[in-house]
């Protein structure tokens, strides 16, 4: 008998990170091959024609994991029910925008579906936002559906920097993506995130080798890789004239994949998740930590005592004050939203 079906919902799915993840979730990327799953794709009014046809388009699809598409443009029917939320319905940031100018705007759609989500869902759901600012918006979607869902299910996206610090290290080392591990991001979704590789480490051959020594460039870790990894997304923009999506969609398959099979043995993931106090980042504060999860019981559990040195120290107080500014600006932007 197969498994009951997993009720995934994704916002902004007519828009271009909804068009390369829907197929990723439908075809059993995320959620496995024998995981029966129903989608729920919500898009403003305005955009029901192009929800439509990727409708239209999952349908052509035949995949045998697909057992139920709705597509809807209210968020009572989007949030009824669902086991993940994939909150990537936000506006995009243009060429020369910091992803903090898109605060106002974009604050008060997750003050919207924070409460939703306390409304309609389930006390176990799971979510993701991508939408940027994406810490931020994750801190308010948590603190509006509080009292329903538990802090600890709500996370922002920071898996694309992850990976793009993965693929960094493995370019430089001329190794591949499997043979780097435990690479960090600390903190903000932001060009203060901090891209770490101190308890990073690559297999050469038949040996496991620390980042620092593989690499055997101090001045590329400290300086050219982070700021390509901070930075990414702008050259991303100023090529494309379009934000990433397709990377996107992926690192949140991968986000979510991870949190419901949990982390491989030895490994940890980054993921922005509410601060415990650990590594004196202010309780509550939605920072990107290195994390393992338990498959079974889809707990994270933030990586504990990893030493700090001075560099590190104060590259995470400089994302933590970004962070601290972000969440007072948008509790302020909330208190004024009338929703
Ligand atoms: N955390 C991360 O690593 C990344 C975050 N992003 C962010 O993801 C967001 C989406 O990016 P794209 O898909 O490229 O943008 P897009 O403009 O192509 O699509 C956004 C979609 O969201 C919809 N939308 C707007 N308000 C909505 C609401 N209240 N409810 C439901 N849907 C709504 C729009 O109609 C549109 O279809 C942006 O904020 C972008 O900055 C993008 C890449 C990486
Ligand atoms: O950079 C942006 O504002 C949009 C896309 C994004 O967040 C990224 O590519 O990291």
């Amino acid at each position: 008998m197969s498994p009951a079906p997993i009720r995934a919902l994704v916002t902004g799915a007519a828009g271009q990170i909804g068009y390369s993840i829907v197929i990723r979730i439908a075809d059993g990327t995320v959620f496995g091959k024998d995981q029966p799953v129903e989608l729920v794709l919500l898009d403003i009014p305005q955009c029901v024609a192009s929800l439509e046809g990727v409708v239209l388009e999952l349908q052509d699809c035949a995949l045998p994991t697909l057992v139920g598409v709705e597509a809807v443009t209210n968020e009572k029917d989007a949030f009824q029910n669902i086991d993940y939320a994939f909150l990537v319905g936000a506006m995009p940031r243009r060429e020369g925008m910091e992803r903090k100018d898109l605060l106002a705007a974009n604050v008060k759609i997750f003050k919207s579906q924070g409460k939703a989500l306390a409304e309609f869902s389930k006390p176990t759901t799971k979510v993701i936002v991508v939408g940027n600012p994406a810490n931020t918006n994750a801190f308010i979607c948590a603190k509006y559906a509080a009292g329903k869902i538990p802090a600890s299910n709500f996370s922002a996206m920071t898996r694309l920097d992850h990976n793009r610090a993965l693929a960094q290290v493995a370019l430089k080392t001329g190794t591949t993506i499997g043979d780097v591990k435990n690479v960090i991001i600390w903190g903000n979704h932001s060009g203060t995130q901090f891209p770490d590789v101190k308890h990073a480490t690559i297999n050469k051959g038949s040996n496991t080798v620390d980042a620092y020594t593989a690499i055997n460039d101090t001045n590329w870790i400290q300086s050219g890789f982070i700021s390509t990894v901070q930075k990414r997304g702008a050259v991303i923009i100023e090529k494309r004239k379009l934000s990433s999506a397709m990377s996107a969609a992926k690192a949140a398959c991968d986000h979510i994949h991870d949190w419901h099979f949990g982390t491989k043995p030895g490994e940890w993931v980054s993921m922005a998740i509410p601060s415990d106090g650990s590594y004196g980042i202010p309780k509550g504060l939605i920072f990107s930590f290195p994390v393992t999860i338990d498959g079974a019981t889809k707990e994270w559990k933030i990586v504990k005592d990893l030493p700090l040195d001075d560099f590190a120290k104060e590259k995470i107080q400089i994302t933590t004050k970004e962070l601290e500014e972000e969440r007072d600006d948008a509790l302020k932007a909330c208190d004024e939203a009338n929703i």
